[in-house]
């Protein structure tokens, strides 16, 4: 073999390598952390048995599953939201489906946004498993409304519940995993805690709130390494939070949720943040593509990105002014990838 044809295929791999990292990345469904994790890292069936794991917002969505896959790894489950009935429900589930007792989990009535009930429900916990091991605050709801159209009522709303409520019982739950020297402080924050999206200003605002309060209580806790914080980005996911949205008043509810199928499916989001929980990753990017890609240009490229979601947002208003899901422009992409 010459040395010039040696050359040209050297060039080719050179050139080859990067393409398919990029068609691999085209199709990554999480940050590459997070997948390498996944692929190489600690499996949660070793990590999370035994444990007492309390879910807020248990009743639907991620919640639900959460609670139904963490059933079948053994631990302890507390299952918190409003609606006593719809617990009771997801705890029938979990008895039908895992590997718990009647014992073994605790329905536990809870509103976010009552925080003067935040420290009884935390001692109901701990008297009832004598541990907290993880808490896992994935309770709160989105908004689908132009922001001058928004009640201020409305913005509070969802400051008392995603934000306030959030950090109000990890305020409640903290001492005592400080105490043990150990836990896990899991925060189902959102893409638009990262990035921010048209219809959901004061859901971003909410989110990207929890983004600096968590990452400052980080840097506190460097004296306690057995505490772990874990914030969770999900891109759209399959569940209730469309149905569930905030619009312009309190009041006044969602009219048409749309076609939700493009998105990724719950229980696959679930598996991910399941591993990022076995192997105390401190943040992770859950979402199918392009919104995963839009994270990525958003966080290291702020000028492009805003440049993006000012073109794709007009699309995400027109199609939610149409009466179809404001995201379902995402599902070309979607048909493409399938
Ligand atoms: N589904 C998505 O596309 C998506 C994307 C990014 C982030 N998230 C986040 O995931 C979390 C779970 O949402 P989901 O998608 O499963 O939606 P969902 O509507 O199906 O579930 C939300 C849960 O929060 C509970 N909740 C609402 N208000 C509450 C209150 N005042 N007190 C206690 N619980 C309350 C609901 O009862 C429900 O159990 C939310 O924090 C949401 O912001 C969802």
């Amino acid at each position: 073999m010459s040395w010039e044809l040696v050359l040209w295929l050297m060039a080719l791999c050179a050139l080859l390598l990067p393409l398919v990292q990029l068609l691999r990345f085209l199709r990554a469904d999480a940050d590459l952390t997070l997948l390498w994790a996944e692929w190489q890292g600690r499996r949660p069936e070793w990590e999370l048995t035994d444990m007492v794991v309390w879910v807020t917002g248990a009743s639907s969505g991620i919640g639900e599953e959460l609670a139904l896959q963490l059933s079948k790894l053994g631990v302890y489950l507390v299952l918190s939201a409003r609606r006593v009935q719809e617990l009771e429900r997801v705890k029938r589930r979990c008895l039908e489906n895992g590997n718990l007792k009647e014992k073994d989990i605790l329905v536990l009535p809870l509103d976010l946004r009552d925080r003067s009930s935040h420290e009884v429900a935390t001692k109901t916990v701990l008297q009832e498993f004598g541990k907290i091991d993880i808490l896992v605050n994935n309770g709160g709801r989105s908004q689908r409304s132009l922001a001058l159209e928004t009640s201020l009522d409305v913005i509070k709303e969802l400051m008392e519940l995603n934000y306030l409520g959030t950090v109000s019982l990890t305020k409640c739950v903290l001492p005592h995993m400080m105490e043990r020297k150990q836990g896990k402080i899991v925060i189902v924050n959102s893409l638009a805690g990262i990035m921010s999206v048209p219809l959901s200003s004061g859901y971003c605002g909410s989110k990207h709130a929890l983004r600096g309060f968590f990452n400052s209580l980080c840097t506190e806790l460097v004296d306690y390494p057995g505490i772990t914080l874990c914030n969770i980005y999900p891109g759209p996911v399959q569940s209730d939070i469309v149905k569930n949205a905030l619009t312009e008043e309190i009041t006044k509810s969602i009219e048409n949720t749309g076609d939700q199928s493009y998105k990724m499916a719950t229980s696959r989001c679930v598996q991910l943040m399941l591993i990022s929980m076995a192997n105390d990753l401190k943040e992770v990017w859950i979402s199918d593509q392009p919104s995963l890609l839009g994270a990525y240009v958003w966080q290291y490229m702020p000028t492009w990105g805003l440049w993006l979601f000012c073109k794709l947002g007009k699309k995400r208003i027109q199609n939610f002014k149409s009466g179809l899901e404001a995201d379902s422009y995402l599902k070309i992409w979607k048909r493409k990838r399938d």
